[in-house]
């Protein structure tokens, strides 16, 4: 849906990205990681031509971007930002609005779409609609602002640390509704952080950068049990890769089935990491292990946590 051919981008001629190539497929959910100043940024504004790159070939849907109005694109493009850039003297309503106003629906179409958007993101429309950015908390303006991004109803969600400079607690319920969001109605996303986990829990596909290069791209199991190098077993930290790569798998991928434990049960769908917890907390080597509706399965035993496969 989206290539880029040996993309390079230059600032007073120092490099900041460099002969990149990479296919994001449709309804891939890619997640541009590195570290502060590798090039994630100026990779993802390129792509909504914010930025217009030096050289190479970027195109969308099969044209080169340079052939779109850069309004067009950025229209088929929603594009969430971590500073979310609401616009101050504007209404929760109206900042939601601004493309499907753009693309003149009619207003009972923009008015219910706000309600679904807002709806979809956990704000009362009832209670927030009508109000001014500066009345909201930071996490209420960063939800404004990723219902922004979907309003109308984009192909494409680029997201530049959307959940940045978030309490914990907000940044994983976003996670949650991003991922919920992504699956629900299939949208490719493409999301830049420097958060770890972060990428490892939400990416289909992570792509490493460092130095305006790919170091590697994968999905996160691969890049957790098969790291390129040195420089990525580092960056995703050699000593808690084990408990890394818990959380990735399911519970229902160790299922004994038609065995029986005594206890509180896990459910078949948490990860091993919070399998892990749970073992250690009780202090047990089996836990039962059931379905979303209750339904016995089997069993999980400590020892199958040490089966690491990728
Ligand atoms: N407008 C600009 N003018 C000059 N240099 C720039 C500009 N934008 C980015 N750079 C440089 O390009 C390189 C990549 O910057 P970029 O913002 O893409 O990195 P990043 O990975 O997004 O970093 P961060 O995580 O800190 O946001 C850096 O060396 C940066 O200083």
């Amino acid at each position: 849906m989206i290539e880029l051919q040996h993309v390079s981008k230059g600032f007073n001629g120092v490099k900041a990205i460099e002969d990149l190539s990479l296919n994001i497929a449709r309804g891939e959910f890619t997640v541009i990681l590195g570290s502060s100043g590798s090039g994630k940024s100026t990779l993802i504004k390129m792509i909504n031509r914010l930025l217009e790159h030096d050289s190479g070939r970027i195109t969308f849907a099969g044209d080169e971007i340079r052939s779109f109005r850069p309004e067009d694109l950025r229209r088929r493009m929603g594009y969430a930002i971590q500073s979310v850039g609401l616009f101050p003297h504007w209404s929760v309503e109206k900042n939601i609005a601004t493309v499907p106003t753009l693309l003149k629906w009619p207003p009972s179409r923009i008015h219910d779409r706000v309600t679904e958007l807002m709806t979809l993101l956990q704000l009362d429309a009832t209670l927030y609609r009508k109000r001014y950015p500066h009345q909201l908390s930071g996490g209420q303006q960063q939800r404004v602002g990723v219902a922004r991004a979907l309003a109308g109803n984009p192909e494409v969600l680029l997201m530049d640390e959307p959940f940045g400079a978030l309490d914990p607690v907000t940044r994983a319920a976003l996670q949650l509704e991003i991922a919920r969001i992504h699956k629900a109605f299939d949208k490719t996303i493409v999301l830049v952080t420097h958060d770890i986990d972060e990428a490892l829990s939400l990416a289909t596909r992570i792509v490493l950068l460092d130095q305006g290069r790919i170091v590697q791209s994968g999905t996160p199991l691969q890049m957790l049990s098969s790291p390129a190098n040195d420089f990525v077993s580092d960056f995703f930290g050699r000593s808690d890769v084990g408990i890394k790569l818990l959380g990735l798998q399911s519970v229902a991928t160790r299922l004994r089935a038609g065995e029986h434990a005594a206890g509180a049960p896990v459910l078949a769908s948490s990860s091993l990491r919070e399998a892990l917890s749970m073992f250690l907390s009780r202090r047990v080597d089996r836990l039962p292990v059931v379905d979303g509706d209750g339904q016995a399965l089997g069993v999980i035993d400590f020892s199958d946590l040490l089966d690491l496969r990728p």
